[in-house]
């Protein structure tokens, strides 16, 4: 039986993966489920700017808020540090000077434990070059490089979403077989993993489509009204 339905921000409650423009039927949708099953943010989002967002889309204080990746956990007005501080924003500022056209993203002062940057052009190549970079620092074992589609990631090697889930199925005395989670990149795979619905959005990234028990029909925020109105009530 599902207890909480954890969404994904950019790229899930958006109208695309290229935007930060809301979709509205997602957070209509939304509302509409509020006091009928916990509802959460799971995102890579700074944790003030998920805390925002709830509050804009109306979730009730002391909702599960998990911010920088599952590094920073918001439940019950209890704020808790997953993440061992790795000083990231160090090897950011080393990044920028290594990496051209590398850049802070516009949370960067606002971050503790995952750091993020931004460059144009394709992911997987930036993911590459700062690996590479990385390494010449001695940081390759130790931080994990990802990128959501909206911007690269640096983080503690052994932290992710699935692990701020775990620890909020836990504080809710909750099985994570009982949550949904609907996400849209690969910074979503080991989430997808450890819920009972992993439900991925029609435009989300094929590796992360390969790990969820539903693939949706419509893209981002579209498919997470179509999942809350068609597909919840049933499961
Ligand atoms: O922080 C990002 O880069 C993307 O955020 P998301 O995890 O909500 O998709
Ligand atoms: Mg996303």
């Amino acid at each position: 039986m599902v207890k909480a339905v954890l969404l994904d921000i950019d790229g899930t409650l958006t109208r695309d993966r290229d935007t930060e423009a809301l979709e509205p039927e997602a957070i209509a949708a939304i509302q509409d489920i509020v006091g009928r099953y916990v509802v959460g943010l799971v995102t890579g989002n700074a944790l003030v700017v998920t805390q925002a967002l709830a509050r804009y889309i109306g979730l009730p204080r002391g909702s599960p808020l998990i911010a920088e990746n599952g590094c920073l956990v918001d439940y019950n007005g209890e704020v808790r540090e997953l993440c061992e501080d790795l000083n990231l924003r160090d090897a950011a500022l080393r990044l920028m000077k290594a990496i051209p056209d590398l850049r802070p993203t516009y949370q960067f002062n606002y971050r503790r434990f995952d750091i993020t940057l931004w460059a144009p052009g394709d992911p997987l190549d930036l993911v590459n070059a700062v690996k590479i970079e990385l390494r010449k620092m001695n940081l390759e074992n130790r931080v994990r490089v990802s990128h959501s589609g909206y911007a690269l990631h640096l983080q503690p090697i052994n932290s992710s979403k699935a692990v701020g889930i775990k620890y909020i199925c836990s504080a809710m005395g909750i099985g994570c077989s009982d949550v949904v989670y609907i996400g849209d990149s690969d910074t979503d795979v080991e989430a997808m993993e450890i819920v009972g619905y992993g439900v991925a959005v029609s435009n989300a990234t094929d590796e992360l489509k390969k790990r969820a028990r539903i693939v949706l029909e419509k893209p981002s925020g579209k498919g997470v009204a179509d999942f809350i109105r068609y597909y919840l009530p049933r499961l």
